[in-house]
């Protein structure tokens, strides 16, 4: 999908190095530390940056206290604008300023490469066919919006398998002057009206009855399409309108990885009977410090019951809340195996416009059907053997990138507890994930 600014997992470094001279950056804006090794700090704070650990943490100094720090919150004080952490050297003024990266974003989504992937994601695009169809009694005479409508595949489900009075049809992207032929070509241009440009812009005729959308991203926020999506809620959907999707939750579950881990990791031990060990720190820098976003997990390398570690109601969700969204977990681990890392997905739910009718769901987790989305793999600092009935508790933060709208910071703390039988202390092992 779109491409990402550098999305990176923050690693443990235990020896840091202080061979080069500190150097001064200035805070963005405010950081608040969510773990002891982290380093908060206010907008307009000058740091001292000792050591830069991986593409998105570095080990800096404030007033005396050390501790890692986002990269992506700060900047040099340099005369021409600096160029934020992973974002390649562009020299269109739009690029490098633009927080919304709109530019690249709606010129990924004008290419047909994007729109077929989306299309050929049977598990996601029939998901949709069903909501139009099973809700298409209650559907006749109303009005319907179609956010970020693409080639229009939704809004043509809606005037081909239901009666709708008319569905506003909204795409930002160069698709949409295709979208027009296409649905003149369905023979459905009574109903659906093409409208091209950025919701938030845009002017409709009228309030709808149903607001749908297809808007999730990795870890069902990435892109922050969402935000587009409540501004439309609150512009146009009319009082007791029906959002699809009505509900959306993020799920983990601490997983093995042994394939990954040995094709990036354990390659380095003996090719070609060399000892090629001296790369695996680097090997952990490059493969494991970002999440692996294209992770099919399967189901046998789930070592617990997975959860929902973050419930969104899309009636009452408000863009704010957007900022810092926080989740607990409690795994019991119920086999034993290798502790790679956490894996995440999500689900989305379709309430039925008819009261006490089944909700529909796409769930894009390891035990259904695999989408376009897969899931998302975050590697640990290394792996821990497991026995079975250890408890994996702790919390998982999604962090939005004050300044970078379409990202965010993902940092899952949590902890190994184990008592023997004999009543041993409880021996705990704690460890933080960041990925920005
Ligand atoms: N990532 C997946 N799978 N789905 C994302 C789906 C994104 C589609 O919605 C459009 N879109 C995103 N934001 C807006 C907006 N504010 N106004 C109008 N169109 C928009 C994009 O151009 C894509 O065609």
């Amino acid at each position: 999908m779109f491409k990402k600014v550098d999305d990176s997992i923050r690693m443990h470094q235990e020896d840091e190095d202080y061979t080069n001279p500190p150097e001064e950056f200035i805070g963005l804006s405010d950081f608040t530390s969510c773990g002891s090794d982290q380093l908060s700090f206010r907008a307009g704070d000058r740091l001292l940056v000792h050591t830069k650990t991986s593409a998105d943490w570095w080990w800096a100094e404030l007033g005396g206290l050390c501790g890692y720090v986002p990269s992506s919150y700060l900047k040099q004080d340099v005369e021409d604008s600096y160029l934020k952490q992973g974002v390649e050297e562009d020299t269109s003024e739009e690029t490098s300023e633009d927080p919304w990266q709109d530019e690249e974003y709606f010129g990924s989504y004008g290419t047909l490469r994007l729109q077929l992937e989306m299309l050929s994601d049977r598990a996601r695009t029939e998901t949709y066919r069903q909501v139009i169809l099973t809700n298409s009694a209650p559907l006749r005479g109303k009005v319907v919006m179609d956010l970020g409508c693409g080639t229009g595949v939704i809004s043509l489900f809606c005037a081909r398998l239901a009666q709708p009075k008319a569905v506003y049809a909204v795409e930002a992207s160069s698709i949409a002057e295709h979208t027009e032929t296409l649905v003149r070509q369905n023979g459905c241009e009574e109903v659906v009206t093409v409208f091209q440009g950025r919701a938030e812009e845009l002017e409709l005729p009228g309030t709808v009855d149903i607001l749908i959308s297809e808007w999730m991203g990795n870890c069902l926020l990435f892109e922050f399409m969402v935000e587009s999506v409540l501004q439309a809620r609150d512009r146009w959907l009319r009082e007791g309108g029906m959002m699809w999707p009505s509900g959306a939750s993020l799920c983990l579950v601490p997983c093995q990885a042994l394939d990954y881990y040995t094709e990036r990791m354990g390659f380095w031990e003996q090719p070609y009977g060399l000892d090629f060990t001296a790369l695996q720190s680097l090997a952990q820098s490059e493969f494991f410090s970002r999440p692996r976003f294209s992770h099919l997990l399967q189901p046998e390398d789930c070592l617990a019951t997975p959860c929902d570690v973050i419930t969104l109601d899309m009636l009452t969700l408000h863009v704010t809340d957007l900022e810092k969204l926080r989740g607990q977990f409690t795994f019991i681990v119920e086999k034993a195996g290798t502790f790679h890392g956490f894996t995440s997905w999500f689900r989305v739910q379709f309430q039925s416009l008819e009261r006490d009718k089944t909700t529909l769901e796409l769930d894009t987790g390891p035990y259904s059907e695999p989408t376009h989305w897969k899931q998302t793999l975050f590697m640990l600092d290394g792996p821990i053997s497991l026995l079975g009935g250890e408890t994996v508790s702790g919390i998982i933060l999604l962090h939005r990138n004050p300044v970078w709208r379409r990202h965010m910071t993902v940092t899952i703390q949590w902890r190994i507890s184990s008592t023997e039988e004999t009543g041993n202390c409880m021996a705990s092992i704690l460890y933080l994930l960041g990925v920005n």
